[in-house]
């Protein structure tokens, strides 16, 4: 593969579902931050041209200090949304010597479970592909369809209805796409007043179907107060 590679770690969001007072990427499970551990992911794979961490332009919290010894940059770009997050970074992929035929990974900085076998594992099943793709989970359990929105966790809930789980997946990341396939989708989801909420769901609306790549559980992304004790047992 003579294309390079580059990370994006979309790193600008407040936590809202988490509850802390701090946003959740600067909270410690097992001793590190969940951003350090999800840096430290990419920076077991020196085949990376660079990795870039988005933060929001009012970020109070991020310390380089406690970063010293992984291989990053940082760019104040984060906007009002995770895709607006990423598309303004990958705008900025240029300054770091980017070219449109780049790959690009996105992974979340709240996703601290990423290793290097898997983003390995994610860059060998995609590397030869004219789409790209994305770590996934098959659904393992029975799907119930709720009545309200889960944002409010503690709303009660009855079930409205039992829905198929037949090939259905739960999108994880890193999501490995061009660079200029990326950009271009993520500008014209934006454009369109779509939301999306990974990067694959833009490259679907051109008509393209990413590769579903097996992930792990390990890789789940903190949301709720509860996942934190749960990254801490996973990762000490
Ligand atoms: N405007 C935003 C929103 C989110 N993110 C990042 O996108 C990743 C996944 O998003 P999510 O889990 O939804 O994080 P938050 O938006 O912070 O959480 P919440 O929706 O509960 O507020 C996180 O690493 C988060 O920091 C971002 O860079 N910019
Ligand atoms: C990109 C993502 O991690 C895929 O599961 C997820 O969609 C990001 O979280 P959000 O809550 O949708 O912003």
């Amino acid at each position: 593969m003579n294309d390079r590679l580059f990370a994006v770690i979309p790193c600008a969001g407040t936590g809202q579902r988490a509850g802390a007072p701090v946003p959740k990427q600067y909270r410690t499970v097992a001793g590190k931050s969940l951003l350090q551990h999800a840096l430290g992911g990419f920076d077991g794979c020196p085949e990376f041209a660079q990795t870039v961490v988005a933060l929001s332009p009012e970020d109070g919290h991020f310390d380089p200090r406690r970063f010293a010894n992984l291989r990053y940059a940082v760019r104040r770009c984060g906007g009002a949304t995770r895709h607006e997050t990423v598309l303004n970074t990958l705008h900025e992929l240029p300054d770091f010597g980017a070219r449109d035929n780049d790959w690009v990974l996105v992974h979340d900085a709240a996703r601290p479970g990423i290793t290097p076998a898997l983003i390995r594992r994610l860059i060998a099943a995609v590397r030869d592909d004219a789409v790209g793709g994305l770590l996934a989970l098959p659904l393992a359990d029975t799907l119930k369809r709720g009545e309200a929105d889960l944002r409010d966790a503690d709303a009660a809930q009855r079930v409205l209805r039992t829905e198929s789980r037949d090939g259905l997946w739960l999108a994880q990341t890193p999501q490995m796409f061009r660079l200029g396939m990326l950009r271009e989708a993520l500008d014209a989801a934006l454009a369109s007043g779509e939301a999306v909420t990974d990067e694959a769901s833009a490259i679907e609306a051109m008509g393209l179907r990413p590769i579903l790549v097996p992930g792990s559980l390990r890789n789940f992304k903190v949301t709720w107060p509860d996942d934190f004790a749960l990254a801490d047992d996973l990762l000490r």
